[in-house]
């Protein structure tokens, strides 16, 4: 007899390629029956902007309450969306294969990010893209947008499905790859350029903390985590709680982990873009505690130059 999953997901395109992914990749890897339960978040609910929404955590809760009484096993979630506290009774079963973190300029014409006119107007909801943006290229007005994905390129003039009202969006690389809109792409941001918000591109996988260890979907998820994207997303994750801020500050962090070491590079950003700190560490790639300890110290050294002030991270609680 397969054990019956229920895996939970917003109801976004963008939600539901990612949960059919995992519910395929859990599939082919224990005796599963799978079944896929849809829940609606206030994040897909209410439409004023992500910074108006308040709190962390917009899309997430009724995914983590669906898992708590029981509606669904599992539920699948953009890392980037997972607020750094912990979920009482749920645990992170799985943390998969990143995709490539980077953000991508949507442009008219083709454009990169330095061809771009002087006054072009580029839309995002993140203060973390804004500040960037207009670090590199204070001569751009940025506007915030909402919104899912295809709801967002079409506001880019030339799409032929939207207004057409912007001259580029930003949007996250591994979302557009999920949904087969690299077409839409015009640049790859250096990560030294636009820092990723930490853990973008990767899924987290939750379940609750009382699922039994020796069922096959606990072997499944086992065998779907992917040590080295953990750790990444464990010293991102550290350096944000450390600055206690949310996936809405304008704080960007990308780990990279090799055999023997974890380099994470963070960026705190003015939201105005006219001052952004930039800071680098590196330790062995021992454990989830050596990872936790490297996002935490970032954070310090962040924080002794100035960071709290700098992007306003009391002030946007
Ligand atoms: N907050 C929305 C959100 N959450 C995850 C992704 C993209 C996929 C990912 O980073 O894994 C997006 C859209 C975007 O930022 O373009």
């Amino acid at each position: 007899m397969p054990q019956h999953v229920r895996i939970g997901t917003r109801a976004s395109a963008l939600a539901l390629t990612q949960t059919g992914h995992v519910a395929d990749a859990l599939a082919a890897l224990a005796d599963l029956e799978v079944e896929t339960v849809r829940v609606r978040t206030d994040g897909d609910r209410l439409t004023g902007s992500l910074q108006t929404l308040g709190g962390t955590g917009v899309f997430v809760t009724a995914l983590r309450d669906a898992l708590l009484d029981g509606r669904c096993d599992v539920a699948v979630h953009s890392l980037k969306d997972l607020p750094t506290g912990d979920a009482a009774g749920l645990t992170l079963g799985a943390v998969p294969l990143r995709e490539d973190p980077r953000d991508a300029l949507c442009a008219r014409d083709g454009l990169t990010l330095a061809e771009l006119p002087a006054g072009a107007v580029i839309g995002t909801g993140s203060p973390r893209r804004a500040a960037q943006l207009l670090a590199a290229r204070p001569d751009v007005v940025v506007v915030d947008i909402r919104g899912n994905v295809d709801t967002r390129l079409g506001r880019v003039a030339g799409s032929g499905t939207g207004p057409g009202d912007l001259d580029a969006v930003v949007l996250a690389r591994a979302g557009l790859a999920r949904l087969g809109r690299l077409d839409a792409v015009t640049e790859l941001f250096d990560p030294a350029v636009m820092a990723p918000a930490p853990g973008q591109g990767a899924l987290a996988i939750e379940v609750r903390a009382t699922e039994p260890d020796d069922a096959p979907l606990a072997a499944a998820l086992r065998a779907l985590d992917h040590t080295p994207t953990r750790l990444a997303v464990v010293a991102e994750r550290a350096l944000l709680a450390r600055l206690e801020a949310g996936c809405a500050a304008p704080i960007g962090a990308l780990a990279t982990v090799t055999d023997d070491a974890i380099r994470l590079d963070a960026v705190v950003a003015r939201p105005d873009g006219t001052a952004t700190l930039r800071r680098s560490a590196t330790t062995p790639a021992a454990s989830e505690a050596s990872a936790r300890t490297l996002g935490a110290a970032l954070a310090e050294d962040l924080l002794a130059a100035g960071a709290a002030d700098l992007a306003e991270l009391g002030a946007a609680r």
